[in-house]
Formats: C-alpha cells, structure tokens, sequence
C-alpha cells in the first residue's frame, strides 16, 4: 500500500534518514520507534512531503508520489495528523471538524445542492467524533479542551479527510496517564476497518506493544530492525541501540 525504496535525506554529509525500505500492507499497524534523533520525525516528513529526499522514492499503490506535494499525497488518500495549530481554539470541536469535511469534499459541493451537501458534511463530521469517542463534547470550544481530548480532535480531523493510509507522529504526547487507554483503544479502532493503514510513531513501548502487528527500529537514520514485537524486542542489535534507555 505504502512503500518506501532507498529513502534518503541528507544535510551536507550527515543522512538524517539512511536509506530505508518500508512496506506497509492494507490493514497493518506499523509502529516506529528509535532513540532521541533516530529521525523518526524526518523519515515522517519525507512520507507525507513536508521534505524531499535527497534520495529514494515514496510509493503509494505502486504509483511514485516522490515529487508531489502534501496536499497531493492528502487527496490520494495518505493523511498525517493534524498540528495542534491548525485546530481553531475560538470555534467548536463540531465547527473544527465540519471545516476539515467542507476543506476535504470542497471541489464538489454546487451551490444548488448546498443545503444537501451542509447535512452529509454535518453528518460526516458527526461520524468522526463518534468515531473518536468525542461526541459529547462537539459544543465545547476547541480551545478548551484537555490534552488527550486535543489527540481524539486531532484524530476525528485527519478521519474527515477519509485517508486509507494515516500517520501519526506521538499521538500520546501531552496525554495524562489515566487517558492513554482510552485513546489507545480509539486508535487500535482505526485498522479495525476497510483495510486502512497506520503508520505510528511512539516513545511508549506499552501503546507500541499493545497496538502494532510490526515494529520498525530507527537508528541514526537507518532503519535496524523491522519486524513482530516478539522478534524486534529480542534483537540484540535493537537492544545495543537502546542500552541506557528502558525498552
Ligand atoms: N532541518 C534540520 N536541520 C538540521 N538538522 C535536522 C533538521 N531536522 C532534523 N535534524 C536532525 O536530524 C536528526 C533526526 O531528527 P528527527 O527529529 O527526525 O528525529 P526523531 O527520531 O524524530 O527524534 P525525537 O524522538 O527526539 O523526536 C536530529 O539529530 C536532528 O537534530
């Protein structure tokens, strides 16, 4: 579904990213974790577009999306969650997500249908913070909410875009303790259907452990170990990678 070939991204001498090969299969969970500037983020940002690689190429259906931008590969169906940015604190939760429906279906909303087309969009959005588990708090302005309800935000936006591969960069990040499991299990719903893809990046082993059939190891920019958790954790290169972090 989606692939990377030789991934590289280079500043100067030094390759943030080294060379990785990925395959991501419909319906899979791959986790990726690494040490502090393993460049997770990096490899992230040359998938989605942000960045382009010095090189290698990103494939997406066997199609190369290498030279397009993020906007491109958004509408080809790869979806990254959102920036705290670019939710609106001054509007609602449901007015947030309404936004990133109307931005995603856009082009093909006519005037003459607008009635008919504001309903599906108030419906979709409706879906997704079911989805998220954040129904009941559609009236409350965005800029209000607590940390692991601004992950659930930030998931129920990237869902309006309707993407068959997503990535998440630390959607626990901020998260108090007692809020992990319930967003772990909104998040573990994600594959649940219509084959989608997740691609996850996450410094909690626990939430890695729990929620991906694969994990990929980065390190110094080169991927070491892609594999099961049973097989990654019992990888003497991953753990010399580690040594002095907890696994
Ligand atoms: N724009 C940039 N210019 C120079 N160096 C950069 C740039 N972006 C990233 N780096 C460096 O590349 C390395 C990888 O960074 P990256 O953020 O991708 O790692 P990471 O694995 O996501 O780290 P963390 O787990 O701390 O978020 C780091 O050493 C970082 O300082």
């Amino acid at each position: 579904m989606l692939a990377t070939r030789g991934l590289t991204w280079r500043i100067g001498e030094v390759a943030i990213v080294d060379s990785v090969y990925l395959d991501l299969q419909p319906g899979e969970f791959l986790g990726v974790i690494g040490p502090n500037g393993a460049g997770k983020t990096s490899l992230f940002n040359l998938i989605t577009g942000l960045r382009r690689p010095t090189e290698g190429k990103v494939l997406l259906d066997g199609a190369d999306i290498t030279a397009l931008a993020p906007y491109q590969r958004a509408r080809l169906g790869l979806g990254r969650t959102f920036q705290a940015s670019s939710v609106f604190g001054s509007l609602t939760v449901r007015e947030n997500v309404r936004l990133a429906v109307q931005a995603h279906r856009g082009g093909s909303m006519k005037l003459w249908r607008r009635a008919a087309a504001d309903r599906e969009v108030a419906a979709a959005a409706d879906a997704a913070l079911d989805r998220v588990g954040l129904h009941h708090r559609g009236a409350a302005l965005a800029g209000t909410l607590a940390h692991g309800e601004k992950r659930k935000l930030e998931i129920a936006l990237l869902l309006a875009g309707e993407p068959r591969v997503m990535l998440l960069d630390e959607p626990m990040a901020g998260v108090s303790a007692e809020d992990v499991p319930e967003l772990v299990s909104v998040i573990k719903s994600l594959t649940g259907d219509s084959g989608r893809a997740v691609l996850m990046v996450e410094h909690h082993m626990d939430v890695i452990l729990e929620l991906a059939d694969r994990i990929a190891v980065m390190h110094h920019g080169a991927l070491l170990a892609c594999d099961t958790p049973d097989t990654v954790m019992a990888n003497a290169t991953v753990q010399e990678a580690y040594l002095g972090e907890a696994l």
